[in-house]
């Protein structure tokens, strides 16, 4: 007879939008949010009974309920909150993870018209993920997702290997581009440990994140990457761990020899963005002595 591995359930990918009045002036807060519950649930595989579960209708309904009540604040607050809900107000819920993207939105000036009108800022979208185990405790992972960024010069790729199918030019200069995903791990013990500033940790990380890939002069990905992933180990005391994904989104000189044109990396030169396949970086970069605990994969969602 078969026996039930790993399972997890609940509301996947409600999207909730709050509006904040501050007199004329509003504040935007925009989220997705997947719930997955795990715990008592054997019976619920084998035989229906339905007796342990929470509906995932409910998960999807506390979502909206909660930020009402409560507020959002952050992603990693709510998450906060919605985990600890589910684990401690069902006994047959011992686990929940909570994973979020967050959509920043930033402000269409009108003057003197009130402050109600928004674009959607399309630099990046912010993650996060917080599991509550009852057994292993608390997990507080955030993150960013598509952060388009390229540097037009500064970097090189030469001295790889080369076997009888290797075409790929040395350069001393090229594009390198990519659209950053990072997930890192904050070294927090769970609500009973002093709130962090969420928000201003982000900004933060994300801030090394561009300082670091604008500022190295690179000889790989790889390279620019543990750099990357380095800098925000190396200012931010709260990280052990940081795991990035990074495609290269690479930039070929177009061939216009058909057209008598010259086209070398130099002022005016004329790149094809190519679209896939593209090369895919990944690493995680570790504090000393950090156990590494954030899986492989979990930046290909
Ligand atoms: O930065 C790079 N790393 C690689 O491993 C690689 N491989 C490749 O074809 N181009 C590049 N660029």
């Amino acid at each position: 007879m078969p026996t039930l591995g790993q399972n997890q359930y609940g509301k996947a990918e409600t999207r909730i939008v709050k509006v904040t009045r501050e007199g004329t002036t509003h504040h935007l807060e925009d989220l997705k949010v997947s719930v997955a519950l795990s715990g008592d649930m054997d019976e619920v595989h084998y035989s229906g009974s339905n007796a342990t579960v929470l509906t995932t209708d409910a998960t999807k309904n506390t979502v909206f309920a909660f930020a009402k009540e409560y507020g959002i604040g952050s992603p990693e607050r709510f998450g906060t909150l919605l985990a600890r809900h589910f684990t401690e107000s069902q006994p047959t819920l011992t686990r929940a993870r909570i994973r979020m993207e967050s959509y920043a939105w930033e402000r269409i000036a009108t003057p003197g018209e009130g402050e109600h009108s928004f674009l959607r800022d399309g630099r990046g979208v912010r993650t996060a993920q917080i599991t509550h185990d009852r057994e292993e405790g608390w997990e507080a992972l955030s993150g960013l997702t598509a952060l388009t960024v390229l540097n037009s010069t500064d970097s090189e790729f030469h001295g790889f290997l080369k076997d009888r199918y290797t075409t790929l030019p040395e350069t001393r200069d090229r594009v390198l581009a990519t659209d950053v995903t990072a997930l890192w791990r904050h070294r927090w013990s769970g609500p009973q440990d002093a709130t962090p500033d969420w928000n201003a940790s982000h900004a933060a990380a994300r801030g090394h994140l561009l300082d670091a890939f604008a500022r190295t002069y690179s000889y790989s990905l790889q390279q620019t990457l543990f750099a990357m992933g380095s800098r925000v180990i190396d200012h931010r005391p709260e990280i052990d761990e940081i795991r990035l994904s990074l495609p290269n989104k690479h930039h070929f000189l177009a061939d216009l020899t058909p057209f008598g044109m010259e086209n070398e990396t130099a002022d005016g030169a004329v790149y094809f963005a190519a679209d896939r396949p593209y090369g895919l970086i990944e690493a995680t970069v570790l504090r000393e002595g950090a156990t590494a605990r954030i899986p492989v994969d979990a930046t290909n969602l």
